[in-house]
């Protein structure tokens, strides 16, 4: 009940497409309340007194009633389908928003199919119901009362009788509402789980195609397809139980009505012309009962989606300038600080589990190349993630400038750390597009100097349409390393006070790395950078390397000097030395 409250709460900006629609549903179902009125008219005022201009002139009343309910059924459908794709509109737009404002933590556990079947089916369900389905629901409640009403107006005996089955109604829509609900909720359900399967193999299908688990694949499908097969199959069920039972309740209200009806005209305590206006108004009975069961539906269905949608609408932003004082990161020169800061991820328990980073202390001054090295998942990646916000430390501080991170405009910061993630992702757009991701308005130069920086504006040129060359889903068209350097291409145009690479060259050849470093030097310089990487090749022009073991600070120092350490740097030297002289 609280989701359709919130749900109707939606309908305020349409409130005048909401009130346009409800008066012509009223006109509508008035002209049906009319019109077996003057059918009556026509028996007992025309044909009874011979009044053959009576009988003219309530035909040409009809034909006009019919006219105007034309008119107001036309204008009521485009009213009401506009009420629900505004309703649509700011919903998909608010979930849309709101999935751009949560933060890694939520996205570490999200499943991305689920996530589209909320944005689409989900949605489509609650569009539905308020675009159609109520207003449907409430023309035939209308008509329900109203009709009662006029019969019992005209007379009650017989109207009271007509209505002995409507309970035996009512209760089958009672019994089918109660159990077409839970139906419903797994209907839903399930096809957030099909996405989730389809979403998975298709971002996944070159593993899949290189394990040959293409049947695996399809039998875990051809499973939930089943799932849901079988769902709907339960639900068709209810339906066709439910349906026919209240269509024989529906034609018991019709049949009384004709019986009782013939009696009482036979007895003469009934006109012939109530007797024909009856038997149009026992549909007014009949067809909003029966109708009840698809517009139950409609509504379950929406009653089921619409707390998929508002989940992830009240999920929390743990991260956000709110939090903080939102200072201006304009002046950010690049001075960090780590005061001994620690950090789990959102599902870790800090009672049980060891930090991901336990106590990490050290300052970077502007400028200073700093390379963090360490064991795969000794936390070097998470370190470097707590610099834009992408997680916030659990304990202790990291300061820019001197001012917690925490307290900076969060857009601001982001924008001044240039970051090229360990997993590069690319849109599917010109590579014009994606290097100047960060900086639409930048100028072809710009582009092209952060292209010639990371080693790639050669080979764009060599490409027939250069940088309108257009590059598929995630970059597919180039290779690994190509598309580390688009990366780190539209890193570098930010021009970014701090830069982080994140194995940044971990997927081109020595050589071109080497070349990447030289260019490197000169963007690097006035500029905090942070290189994560495992060749020692890509760490020797540090200033300082930081070694990570178990999410601590084993050894700190510059090349020369850890190189005389005992300890992990002096192995991987070692190591690496080995594998290069093989
Ligand atoms: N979203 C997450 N939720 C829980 N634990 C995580 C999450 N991401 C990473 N971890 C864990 O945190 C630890 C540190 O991971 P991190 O990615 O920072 O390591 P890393 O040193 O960068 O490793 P690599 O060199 O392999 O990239 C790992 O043990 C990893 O399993």
């Amino acid at each position: 009940m609280r989701n359709m409250i919130r749900l109707l709460r939606y309908l305020r900006p349409s409130t005048s497409w909401v009130v346009i629609s409800f008066a012509t549903m009223i006109l509508g179902t008035v002209i049906d309340l009319i019109a077996p009125w003057m059918l009556k008219l026509v028996f007992d005022e025309g044909i009874a007194k011979s009044d053959m201009k009576m009988v003219l002139i309530v035909a040409l009343g009809l034909f006009g009633i019919q006219v105007i309910k034309s008119i107001a059924m036309f204008v009521q459908g485009r009213a009401q389908e506009l009420v629900g794709q505004n309703v649509v509109h700011t919903l998909r737009e608010q979930l849309y928003n709101h999935l751009q404002r949560l933060s890694f933590s939520y996205y570490d556990k999200a499943q991305t199919g689920q996530l589209m079947s909320r944005m689409t089916g989900d949605i489509e369900s609650v569009k539905n119901f308020i675009g159609f389905g109520a207003m449907a629901m409430l023309t035939g409640i209308m008509t329900f009362i109203g009709t009662i009403i006029f019969m019992a107006f005209i007379q009650w005996q017989v109207t009271l009788l007509c209505m002995a089955s409507v309970p035996l109604l009512l209760l089958s829509l009672y019994q089918f509402n109660k159990k077409v609900g839970p139906a419903w909720g797994q209907i839903r359900e399930q096809m957030g789980r099909l996405t989730t399967t389809l979403q998975e193999n298709i971002s996944g299908i070159r593993v899949v195609k290189a394990f040959a688990r293409e049947h695996v694949e399809q039998s875990k499908f051809e499973a939930r397809n089943d799932q849901n097969f079988e769902t709907n199959m339960d639900r068709a069920k209810l339906e066709a139980k439910a349906f026919p039972l209240m269509s024989f309740y529906g034609g018991l209200v019709f049949l009384t009505m004709v019986w009782v009806g013939a009696y009482f005209v036979a007895k003469g305590t009934m006109t012939l012309g109530t007797f024909m206006a009856f038997q149009w108004y026992t549909w007014g009975i009949i067809w909003p009962l029966n109708m009840l069961g698809w517009q139950i539906n409609i509504m379950q269905q929406a009653i089921k989606a619409a707390p998929r949608v508002f989940e992830v609408l009240d999920t929390p932003v743990d991260i956000s300038s709110e939090s903080g004082k939102a200072q201006n990161s304009d002046r950010i020169e690049g001075n960090v600080t780590f005061d001994g800061v620690s950090f789990y991820f959102a599902d870790q328990d800090p009672e049980q589990e060891a930090g991901i980073l336990e106590n990490i202390s050290f300052g970077v001054k502007q400028g200073e190349v700093i390379a963090v090295l360490g064991a795969t998942g000794s936390g070097k990646s998470s370190l470097i993630s707590l610099l834009s916000r992408f997680y916030d430390v659990s304990h202790g501080r990291l300061l820019i400038d001197g001012v917690d991170v925490r307290d900076y405009e969060l857009e601001g910061l982001r924008r001044k750390i240039g970051i090229v993630p360990q997993e590069t992702f690319l849109f599917s757009a010109t590579i014009r597009e994606n290097i100047a991701y960060g900086m639409p308005e930048a100028t072809q130069e710009q582009i092209e100097w952060a292209s010639s920086k990371a080693q790639i504006h050669s080979f764009i040129e060599s490409l027939p349409h250069g940088y309108d060359t257009l590059i598929g889903e995630r970059g597919v068209g180039l290779s690994g390393g190509q598309r580390q350097r688009v990366a780190l291409a539209r890193a570098i145009l930010m021009d970014p006070p701090i830069l982080v690479l994140d194995e940044a060259t971990a997927s081109v050849d020595t050589a071109t790395e080497s070349a990447i470093h030289e260019e490197l030097l000169e963007v690097m310089k006035g500029r905090t950078t942070f290189i994560i990487a495992q060749r020692l090749s890509s760490v020797k022009r540090a200033d300082r390397i930081i070694v990570l073991d178990g999410g601590r600070i084993v050894q700190q120092g510059t090349h020369k000097e850890l190189f005389q350490q005992e300890g992990f740097f002096r192995n991987l030297f070692q190591m690496q030395e080995a594998a290069a002289a093989k």
